[in-house]
């Protein structure tokens, strides 16, 4: 099921029927609000009030008709909505589906709204306007143009797009001008970066270089080596459902390096632990080797980036750990055989920060200081959760980037896309899964890589994008013997591969099959959930979560709660020191507290109700009172702050140098007024951790922080770029919009060795696996 129609790549419709009213049936009279101005403006009016549309999509509809008094009700109405889009991720409004399906087109209640006098829906207004009618209407040269120009509208027809291939399709899709150029910014960028190869010159160097860095061959094979461990599942094993299938013999990730390292724009997607920072440390090293056999002293200026401070973290870490294991004296070695004079060392930067760092966000403009007149001083830039950025932050990232830089994008592409408008990273992929390499791309893969490719993955019309892509396959983090990676594979075939019967039979088959990893739980009392959060539940685990390793052949500590974190507060507590004479003393014992919290995070779907973050906060809150764990009255759980609480940071905060997405726990600190030492009088101080090791710990007054929230449970949209060592996750009992197969997919690979999926009532998860999100786009 599908919410929207969209468009392929190239900007040709996907072919749908032909737009027709919805009440065809029954002779309808046209609405007032298609032909007059102010019954349509009225009509906004009660849309506003009821939450349909936002006041900001009115506000740009009084503002055209005070600009252009005879533009035509219908053409405000095609704004109004198209603005409205935005608000939903949409970079545009399609008028063909929205004649196919109108009251997807605003923000209605998913249970329906029972007040008194609902105003009409999309879908009665609407109900008497055929496509070209529509499309007449917006023939208004001072609102709307078909490109370039500064009419604050933009209309394109499909059959104009790129490389139309379907002349007959009829597709109009309506953008407000700035979305319209983010579009075309993207296009013109990754166009012109594709045409532009990388350096050739001691491109002889690059087939030795990649034997070096993925001589360990092993490494692929080397999981499956490792299933003996969980021998208990062994035996019932079904082989065909296996992630390896098909991935045995091509080293995907040598592959990947080769191409990235081709052109100067190159896209690694792949799901959990498919290897992405492996590869891009590994190509950061490739690059940089080739750069200094050509200019030995002029190593290439590398910066990473991640679009939240979380993300950005994250890889920090990973990206730390990965370049140690690098064959840097290997590449030296071969590097001097290769040039004259002695090159400077091969270095690899760790640092990863936000794409709002790196670009110079300034407050209260959405302009940054770097940009097409003012470059990034760079010529290597990587991009981590690409699937997070946006369309208007792509677009400003690329126009940053000098002409001659490199850019590397990371991501997985089934992931929910942005909060914003656009899925950027989606839309780029949509090819990945068949490669689409031309047969020119094949040999020169198979001199660089030595790997002959698969005659599936040649395609002669393949497109200048799909030979900058490559889709790592393989997953290293979790085996064919991980409920965990086979739940995330059976959700994620797309929906043209599997019926929807089939794909719930397996993702039934995951759930029944027992793996060692995964808990499925159908709430029938609450103490299940209360268990869940206290304890994680580990009794429910096979062995009770005892015996697991890893791939590295270390134990897994079984699944805990939150109580993990917080008995740890309480036994790690420094006792009789002074915060201000033995700050390391505090420092380690939040960052021990801080590291038990995420072992375990729930995630739910929505925000508001029993079953959104606001319910399930209070209620997980008290659950931890009755346990003893946390204290405070009802009011304080609530509102207040409380030795314990989780807090989630909701915005940047430059000023105290916390973003958006980064977790804190709110810790009573011996009050410096006091004596040292002297029990009972404290402070409560929030502890984030910083990637300073001299320095592990911020301490912020919770007055200080404005733009926070209570994280016992967090929505999955803001756990992406976070992974937890047992997540749970929570689907609500009735079917909602936002329930779909990404959110879903997204939830359950947060998590890193333990998956608890709750379903508040049977078959939720079922229905929500079939639903996709469709982003509209000219992409
Ligand atoms: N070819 C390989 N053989 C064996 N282990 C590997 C291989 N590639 C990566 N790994 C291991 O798998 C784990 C996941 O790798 P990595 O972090 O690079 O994946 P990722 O795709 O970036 O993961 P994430 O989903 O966290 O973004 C790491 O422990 C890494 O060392």
């Amino acid at each position: 099921m599908k919410d929207t129609q969209t468009f392929d790549l190239f900007g040709d419709a996907v072919e749908t029927p032909d737009a027709q009213p919805s009440s065809a049936s029954a002779p309808v009279s046209a609405h007032l609000a298609l032909s007059d101005t102010s019954e349509l403006l009225a009509l906004c009016e009660r849309w506003v009030a009821r939450g349909w549309l936002r006041d900001l999509d009115r506000a740009l509809v009084r503002f055209l008709a005070t600009e252009a008094p005879d533009a035509p009700a219908l053409l405000l109405l095609a704004a109004a909505l198209a603005s409205h889009q935005l608000g939903r991720g949409h970079v545009c409004l399609d008028l063909n589906a929205t004649l196919n399906a109108p009251d997807f087109a605003l923000s209605l209640p998913p249970e329906g709204d029972d007040l008194s006098d609902p105003p009409p829906l999309p879908s009665e207004v609407l109900a008497t306007l055929t496509l070209k009618e529509w499309q007449a209407a917006l023939h208004h040269p001072l609102l709307v143009s078909d490109g370039p120009g500064n009419t604050p509208l933009v209309v394109v027809n499909a059959h104009s797009g790129l490389g139309a291939k379907q002349q007959a399709s009829i597709g109009t899709r309506l953008y407000l001008r700035r979305y319209w150029q983010y579009e075309q910014t993207l296009h013109q960028q990754i166009a012109t970066r594709l045409e532009a190869t990388a350096d050739e010159a001691h491109r002889d160097l690059l087939p030795q270089a990649l034997n070096v860095l993925f001589e360990d061959r092993v490494f692929e094979n080397h999981v499956l080596e490792n299933h003996v461990l969980e021998n208990h599942v062994l035996e019932n094993h079904v082989l065909e459902n296996s992630v390896f299938e098909n991935a045995s013999t091509l080293n995907w990730q040598k592959t990947a390096c080769a191409l990235a390292a081709r052109s100067r724009f190159g896209i690694i997607t792949g799901g959990p632990g498919t290897g992405k920072t492996t590869t891009v440390v590994r190509l950061l090293a490739l690059l940089q080797t080739l750069q200094l056999a050509h200019s030995p002293s002029q190593p290439l200026r590398i910066r990473l980036a991640a679009p939240t401070g979380k993300a950005a973290a994250r890889l920090n870490e990973s990206i730390a750990g990965q370049v140690d294991s690098l064959p840097i004296a290997q590449l030296e070695t071969l590097l001097s055989e290769h040039s004259s004079s002695v090159p400077n060392e091969i270095a690899i930067p760790t640092e990863v920060t936000t794409l709002h760092r790196l670009l110079g966000a300034r407050p209260d403009t959405r302009h940054f200081r770097y940009n097409a007149a003012n470059p990034l001083a760079l010529d290597v830039l990587v991009i981590d959760e690409a699937s997070m950025v946006d369309i208007e932050m792509m677009a400003a990232v690329l126009r940053a980037l000098p002409a001659n830089a490199q850019c590397v994008l990371l991501g997985d592409k089934d992931q929910l896309a942005s909060v914003e408008a656009g899925s950027v990273l989606g839309d780029l992929c949509r090819r990945a899964e068949a490669a689409h390499y031309t047969p020119a791309t094949a040999q020169w893969l198979a001199s660089a890589t030595g790997q002959p490719l698969p005659d599936a993955y040649i395609d002669a019309q393949g497109q200048p994008l799909d030979q900058a892509i490559t889709m790592l396959r393989v997953s290293h983090r979790f085996d064919e013997y991980s409920g965990i990676g086979q739940l995330a594979q059976a959700i994620n075939q797309p929906s043209h591969a599997q019926s929807d019967r089939e794909k719930q039979q397996a993702v039934d088959a995951v759930l029944r099959h027992g793996y060692p990893d995964l808990h499925h739980l159908t709430l029938s009392e609450d103490a299940a959930l209360d268990k869940l959060v206290i304890h994680g539940s580990a009794d429910k685990f096979l062995n009770g979560g005892e015996g697991r390793t890893n791939h590295n052949n270390e134990p897994i500590a079984p699944p805990t709660g939150y109580r993990h974190y917080l008995k740890t507060l309480n036994a790690q507590r420094p006792r009789g020191e002074s915060f201000e004479d033995n700050p390391a003393a505090f420092d380690t014992w939040a960052f021990k507290v801080l590291s038990a919290y995420s072992h375990f995070q729930l995630l739910c779907a929505l925000r508001k109700g029993p079953w959104g973050v606001e319910g399930l906060n209070l209620r997980i809150a008290k659950t931890l009172r009755g346990e003893k764990l946390l204290y405070g009255s009802d009011v304080t759980l609530e509102k207040g702050w409380y030795e314990g609480r989780p807090v989630l940071v909701t915005q940047n905060d430059y000023g105290l140098k916390l973003m958006n997405g980064d977790i804190g726990i709110t810790l009573a600190v011996p009050d410096p007024r006091s004596r040292s030492g002297t029990p009972g009088k404290t402070l409560l101080r929030v502890a984030f951790p910083t990637s300073d090791p001299e320095k592990p710990i911020r301490w912020v007054l919770p007055s200080r922080l404005h733009a926070v929230e209570t994280v016992f449970a967090m929505t999955v949209h803001k756990s992406q770029g976070s992974e937890f060592l047992h997540t749970a996750l929570l689907l609500p009992p009735t079917i909602n919009p936002i329930l779909t197969r990404e959110l879903v997919y997204t939830g359950i690979t947060r998590a890193r060795d333990w998956l608890t999926l709750v379903e508040a009532k049977r078959g939720v998860l079922n229905e929500a696996v079939t639903r996709e999100v469709m982003r509209v786009s000219g992409m």
